[in-house]
């Protein structure tokens, strides 16, 4: 509890995180633990705050990392400041806005203007982060007409919407959300009521409804998705309106044409295209045409073509969301007004997924300021480029930190008998490396728990990096160079290794890590060596990409080639930074080889 003196905040890892052995990990390899009372005194020291904030900080974007944030975030003792993601960054912040807003509501007077304090403080960083990571903003197209959605608004408003946001044509993206004023962190933009969501329970009373819920394993997205297809050419609909505004062709990857799927040779989402499509065909097969058969007066033969249920497919998977209702259950739903909502890496809204059931509605708060004119963004979800452009048919601007390329290895860690730790990763995966900031030896810009996971593969006996370290630090002790900070340690051990004593007992130990050190730099090369070999392969499967022919070609062509080039980018940055790892890890071998030979 806070004393009179004394205001302070608790940040604590949930004990349910799904995560949370390995955030009480990195939380302990930067010093803190899973539960910290941060004090805020106002102190004399003119940077008092910031100090304080970045010691927040630090704790609550590992608290707020998701599973792949998770797999890059980087150990090292040696870096205090981190950035994950714009996505952690936000959620970091918000919950210090959270926490400083409840201390708020219950602290005793004189800690009203430290936490106000501290409250500007993190809106203010909140609002660099949205400068600093929102690419380019939608620039407005003035030359189209939004009558038909002004419509779907005026609607809205007149079944209790409540909108702080226009509609207008954003380039490159259709129609966008645009805010009408300036939004602050916590305001509403969007306010849509359940009654107007387009959920299951709209169509159990409809004739169509009794006939699909005996048919065997039908989910309720399939039902809603063959009852759209109907509703959509149904004048006298609730959701005409809606439906009206919905374009008449979607362009996401699932209906690519086979020239666009020629050029995502050699990457992963032609695959992941292919199968989709594979999915969907067989899923529209196993209901048609018998239940146009058997029902027409239900299934107009005409309204279920394979083209009209690819449309539903695309309608569904690029404009639905997933909802949680009042009474705890989970639907998938259209929502119309919010479906002109784009997505952006750096969203403005993050949190809208969950009924208020005091205003048995939806509510789309702001987690990061929105100006009157700027076009205002959802965060989709955690989505890879491959996936973005499977079900929603773009690719986002700026670097996506979820676009990774999975690696088909055994994904098990291999146990190797001693006593390090596993790192427990089921599977392994790469991302740009320009995205870390550790190109150290042992790091290289690439996932640990890949490399450690690698490390062990090649050999039971070979160790982790902590391991080699260990080796390192011996010979350091061995040269009696005491208390060395390890970050040092980790940079300067080949120049102490020449700083050698000439007592015997010690030289052998030396002698003997030294050789130790040697084989493990000898592995760690030949994982390098390994690893760039499959990207180098990648990359000439990939083939070269012409973006002279760009312009002239298709949509789907354009988004083909855009999405190549940004995997080859990535695979080209893991072979530039193998490459320079291995030229690190030569580099100190020589040195290793020297010493021995110079005795
Ligand atoms: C829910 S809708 C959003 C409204 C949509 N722009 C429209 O005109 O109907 C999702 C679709 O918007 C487009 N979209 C969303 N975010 C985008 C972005 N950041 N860049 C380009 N297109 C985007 C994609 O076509 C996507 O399938």
């Amino acid at each position: 509890m806070d004393t009179d003196e004394e205001c302070s905040i608790v940040l604590e890892l949930p004990e349910r995180d799904p995560f949370s052995d390995k955030k009480k990990k990195l939380l302990q390899s930067k010093g803190f633990g899973p539960k910290e009372r941060i004090y805020l005194r106002s102190s004399s020291k003119p940077d008092w705050m910031s100090a304080t904030v970045e010691v927040l900080l630090q704790i609550a974007r590992i608290i707020q990392l998701n599973e792949l944030e998770l797999y890059f975030a980087e150990e090292d003792v040696c870096t205090s400041m981190e950035f994950y993601s714009p996505r952690n960054e936000l959620e970091a912040l918000n919950s210090i806005v959270l926490l400083t807003d409840i201390s708020l509501s219950s602290c005793s007077h004189l800690h009203t203007n430290i936490l106000q304090g501290l409250r500007q403080t993190i809106l203010d960083l909140i609002t660099d982060v949205g400068d600093k990571n929102s690419v380019k903003g939608g620039v407005v197209q003035k030359d189209h007409s939004c009558d038909q959605e002004e419509r779907l608004i005026e609607w809205g408003e007149s079944n209790g919407v409540k909108t702080q946001l226009k509609i207008a044509y954003i380039e490159g993206a259709g129609r966008g959300a645009i805010a009408r004023k300036d939004l602050k962190v916590g305001d509403i933009a969007l306010e849509i009521p359940v009654s107007i969501i387009i959920s299951e329970e709209l169509i159990h009373e409809t004739e169509m409804y009794g006939v699909l819920k005996e048919i065997d394993g039908i989910s309720s997205e399939t039902i809603l998705l063959l009852w759209s297809m109907k509703d959509k050419y149904n004048s006298d609909s609730k959701f005409k309106i809606y439906f009206d505004t919905l374009p008449e062709k979607f362009n996401t990857g699932l209906s690519f044409s086979i020239e666009a799927i020629t050029v995502l040779d050699g990457t992963l989402l032609l695959e992941e295209i292919m199968q989709a499509r594979q999915f969907l065909h067989a899923q529209y097969d196993e209901l048609f045409p018998a239940l146009c058969n058997t029902f027409p007066d239900i299934f107009p033969p005409e309204l279920y073509t394979w083209e009209k249920f690819l449309w539903a497919c695309e309608l569904w998977y690029s404009n639905s969301m997933k909802i949680m209702y009042s009474d705890g259950k989970i639907k998938t739903c259209l929502i119309p007004i919010a479906g002109f909502l784009n997505h952006s890496l750096c969203p403005h809204v993050m949190h809208y997924g969950q009924v208020d059931p005091a205003k048995n509605s939806l509510k789309f708060c702001l987690s990061r300021p929105c100006k009157s004119g700027e076009e205002c963004c959802l965060s989709y979800g955690n989505f890879s480029s491959s996936h973005l452009i499977t079900f929603y048919g773009f690719l986002p601007q700026g670097d996506n930190p979820y676009d990774v390329i999975p690696l088909d290895i055994d994904g098990a860690d291999v146990d190797s008998g001693d006593d390090i730790p596993k790192s427990n990763w089921t599977s392994h995966m790469v991302r740009g490396t320009w995205l870390s900031r550790d190109h150290k030896i042992f790091y290289y810009g690439l996932p640990s728990p890949l490399l450690d996971h690698l490390r062990r593969s090649r050999s039971p006996m070979l160790r982790t990096k902590t391991f080699v370290f260990f080796i390192l630090l011996s010979i350091i002790s061995c040269s009696q160079t005491c208390l060395l900070e390890v970050s040092y340690a980790m940079h300067s051990f080949t120049s102490l290794q020449r700083k050698r004593t000439s007592y015997s007992p010690l030289l052998l130990a030396r002698t003997r890590s030294s050789f130790m050190l040697q084989e493990n730099l000898e592995n760690e090369l030949e994982v390098l060596e390994n690893l760039k070999d499959i990207f180098d392969d990648m990359i000439e499967n990939m083939g070269e990409i012409d973006l002279n022919d760009r312009e002239n070609c298709c949509w789907d062509e354009k988004l083909a080639m855009d999405f190549k080039s940004t995997q080859r980018r990535i695979a080209c940055s893991v072979s530039t930074s193998c490459l320079a790892g291995m030229d690190m890890l030569k580099n100190e071998l020589c040195k290793c080889m020297a010493e021995d030979i110079l005795g």
